[in-house]
């Protein structure tokens, strides 16, 4: 790990400066050396060259490696550039007495890094080196073919020659690692969608995309503690596991299926997934897509990082196999127009396979498309209706966590009270306590009548809110169970006109 300390002092940059003195003093060896090289043998140049360099190392022992912010294409910033840019900011812009402030396209963090001509000193495994950032003198031309003055910037390595391998290799490769992680963190993440659209044909891109920027969090997620905890858990030890899954030779990616009535909170799960990991979130409809071939399409366009969400999954299915079958032709008219000729019927039968979201089609795109593809992705299917999926949908190793989000107990209930008022304990919770275990609500309706709606609203009046409505849905499901009995007891062989037939 490398650990970034305080500047040395003034004692470097005035051995760097009196080193460049002697190193131009050593160019003009040069020359004299290129003029006399022909007139000597060869052993003798050999002898020569060999005290040469012993020479400019005794003199000038380091090794310095230029990374300019733009090379060869002028108009794609050096990934390199970027990776060491966001390194220097994270570790040592307390060093560095002047800084600059950058905002990129991809991230809305304020990207502070080293100014020119700053320098600021690393360690690794205990070796020091330094980092200087600069501008080339080629940039001051008034007439410039570069988009901005400042893309001529650079950083620039030095280190002594001796380290040679341990800094190009393994830490040059930790410089990247580091930097590329910290630019994943900071970008601004993005909720994609593929709902509004033809999916196809001459769009640009299949996706359509807005800056994700949805509030939930795990914290602010009500539910079970412990199983909230072990969700965590299951999310960051996946997140981490590349080495692990390529060890076992399996895809990296996880199926989640949430599953719970309306309003439980399945969604925002999901975005609290997203926070948690700093994701992307692609909102699959599935419904919008006219065939496997297109859903293919969407998700090869899908990045790493990334949580595909499938909403709905038992209706979306419904939808498209409805939509199919009307497509495909079952209809009279069909019929009709195949019976004749076998070909066209059978044309038909092929066109009907191609024109729907098949449960296989889903199935193997997931199964087979992502095995192939090196970053994590996460699946998620919702649904408030699991009883009515394919077995094979959701079995394990397709959807590894089957989490079910349900009605609101008193611990989920302390989470929003938290939430919604900012309180921990109230003499109403006694009460709500109680009323929670006897009456179904979901976390949406509590968190409606816990939400301040006008300047008058306060603690107790919003506790009292929640448990009027509380004790409305109690009474309402013991009415509803009233008339089922009812019913129960009129169907269990009590006739219309009253006789009983047992
Ligand atoms: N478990 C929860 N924790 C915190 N807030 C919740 C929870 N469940 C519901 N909510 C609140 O209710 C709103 C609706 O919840 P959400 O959309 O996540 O439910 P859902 O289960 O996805 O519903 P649906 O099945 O209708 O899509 C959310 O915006 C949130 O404010």
């Amino acid at each position: 790990m490398a650990k970034m300390v305080t500047r040395t002092g003034k004692a470097f940059a005035g051995l760097t400066a009196m080193a460049a003195h002697t190193v131009k003093a050593a160019a003009g060896v040069t020359v004299v050396f290129a003029m006399f090289q022909k007139y000597f043998p060869c052993e003798l140049r050999v002898v020569i060259m060999d005290l040469y360099e012993k020479f400019v190392n005794f003199i000038y022992p380091y090794i310095q490696i230029t990374f300019p912010e733009y090379q060869g294409n002028y108009f794609e910033r050096s990934k390199a550039f970027a990776a060491i840019e966001r390194y220097l900011n994270a570790h040592s812009t307390n060093q560095a007495k002047r800084l600059q402030a950058n905002i990129f396209d991809d991230s809305d963090a304020v990207v502070l890094t080293v100014a020119k001509n700053q320098e600021v000193t690393d360690e690794f495994k205990s070796i020091t080196l330094w980092w200087t950032s600069g501008e080339d003198d080629a940039a001051k031309q008034s007439i410039s073919f570069w988009p901005r003055e400042e893309e001529k910037r650079y950083f620039r390595l030095t280190f002594y020659r001796k380290h040679r391998h341990v800094i190009s290799g393994e830490y040059l490769k930790h410089v990247m690692d580091k930097g590329k992680a910290i630019t994943m963190e900071e970008r601004r993440r993005k909720l994609c969608t593929n709902s509004d659209g033809d999916g196809g044909g001459f769009r640009r891109s299949l996706w359509s995309e807005v800056a994700f920027e949805h509030p939930a969090t795990f914290d602010t997620l009500a539910m079970d503690p412990r199983r909230k905890e072990e969700i965590i858990d299951d999310l960051l030890y996946f997140s981490k596991s590349e080495d692990y899954y390529k060890k076992a030779g399996k895809a990296w990616k996880r199926g989640y299926l949430l599953h719970g009535p309306p309003g439980t909170g399945k969604s925002t799960m999901v975005a609290a997934m997203a926070n948690l990991l700093k994701y992307d979130v692609y909102d699959l409809e599935l419904t919008a897509i006219k065939n496997n071939t297109e859903l293919r399409k969407l998700l090869i366009n899908t990045t790493s990082k990334s949580i595909i969400v499938i909403e709905d999954i038992d209706c979306s299915l419904e939808v498209t196999a409805q939509r199919g079958r009307d497509d495909g032709g079952d209809g009279d008219d069909d019929k009709k127009e195949g019976k004749d000729d076998p070909v066209k019927e059978k044309m038909k039968k092929e066109e009907k396979k191609g024109s729907e979201v098949t449960l296989s089609g889903l199935l193997n795109t997931i199964d087979g498309l992502w095995s192939a593809c090196p970053a994590e992705r996460i699946i998620v299917f919702t649904t408030n209706h699991v009883e009515k999926l394919d077995k094979a949908l959701i079995r394990r190793g397709r959807m590894d966590e089957h989490i079910e989000l349900s009605y609101c107990g008193f611990e989920a209930f302390k989470i929003l009270v938290k939430n919604y008022l900012d309180i921990d304990s109230h003499e109403l919770f006694a009460v709500i306590r109680q009323l929670l275990q006897e009456t179904d609500i979901t976390p949406a309706d509590v968190a409606d009548k816990l939400m301040r709606k006008s300047d008058a609203d306060d603690a107790d009046s919003n506790l009292m809110r929640l448990i009027r409505a509380l004790e409305d849905a109690k009474e309402e499901a013991a009415k509803k169970k009233a008339e089922e009995s009812l019913d129960d007891a009129d169907g269990d062989g009590v006739e219309e006109n009253g006789e009983t037939i047992d």
